[in-house]
């Protein structure tokens, strides 16, 4: 068993390399593109028509040709999604010499990191994993929560950041501050109970909703 950190990492500007260009390596793209990634290069002498086609979009450049040991050079992130175990492995090993995070498709809890069954609401990121030990589980994990978290959670974690701003700038205590801020999000989790409107949260303006629950602080203390 691997014991994983997570983290949510950055990937704006930095390079990402994908080897391998089939179903595998188009989900892992995707993966990348939605995680922000704006510097994708896909390697694989055979791609797919998926990957082809964001290729003539240029959200991704790519080398239709075999993987070549100095193509990892300036990455930030490698992912590994071959159909030949043998360059798996040693764009795994490459990776790990030089450095850089690495995934491999195939070879599981083998690479530097493995990739989670992802959920986002706007700024709301959920990532399941099992670490290998099922992914189908994973998967079937993120739908449930997806239907958990509707799409409105979007919003809701738009008026949260807001709210959150006003409350720095205009709570000077801490305690105060996490007290509204935790009742706030209590707040959220139940938005969608007892028919309440999805499309308003919170009926009040972010003014008016510190205020309310700055009362309810006080009064509970
Ligand atoms: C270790 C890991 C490495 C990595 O890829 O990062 C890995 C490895 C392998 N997957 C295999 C098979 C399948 N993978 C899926 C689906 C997903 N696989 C994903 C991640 C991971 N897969 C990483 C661990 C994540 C974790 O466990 O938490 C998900 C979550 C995310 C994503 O791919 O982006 C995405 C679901 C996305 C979603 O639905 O939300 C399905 C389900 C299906 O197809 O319906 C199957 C078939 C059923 C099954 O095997 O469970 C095989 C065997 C291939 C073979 O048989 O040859 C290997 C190789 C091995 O195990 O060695
Ligand atoms: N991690 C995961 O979630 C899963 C992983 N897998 C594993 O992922 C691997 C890939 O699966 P698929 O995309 O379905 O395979 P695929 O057969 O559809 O695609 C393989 C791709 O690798 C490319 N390729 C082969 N040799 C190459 C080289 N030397 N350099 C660059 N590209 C090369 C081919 O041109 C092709 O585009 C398989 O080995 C499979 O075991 C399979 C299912 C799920």
């Amino acid at each position: 068993m691997t014991i994983y950190y997570p983290i949510m990492v950055k990937l704006r500007g930095k390079l990402c390399v994908v080897i391998g260009g089939g179903a595998v390596a188009a989900r892992k793209v995707h993966g990348l593109l939605d995680g922000g990634a704006d510097r994708v290069i896909v390697i694989a002498p055979a791609a797919s028509a998926e990957l082809q086609a964001l290729a003539d979009t240029r959200c991704i450049q790519l080398l239709q040709r075999e993987y070549r040991e100095g193509d990892l050079r300036d990455a930030f992130l490698v992912i590994a999604a071959t159909n030949n175990r043998h360059v798996n492995e040693g764009i795994a090993a490459t990776a790990d010499k030089l450095g850089i995070l690495v995934n491999a498709a195939d070879l599981g809890e083998e690479g530097g990191f493995v990739t989670p069954s992802v959920v986002r609401r706007g700024e709301l990121l959920l990532a399941v994993t099992t670490g290998g030990a099922s992914p189908a589980l994973a998967g079937i994990i993120g739908k449930e929560l997806s239907r958990q978290f509707g799409t409105h959670f979007g919003e809701v974690v738009e008026r949260l950041r807001l709210l959150r701003a006003h409350v720095m700038s205009n709570i000077p205590d801490s305690e105060q501050r996490a007290a509204i801020l935790r009742q706030a999000a209590v707040e959220a989790m139940t938005i969608g109970d007892e028919g309440e409107r999805r499309d308003t949260f919170p009926r009040e303006r972010i003014e008016e909703w510190m205020m309310r629950l700055q009362q309810a602080a006080e009064r509970s203390r």
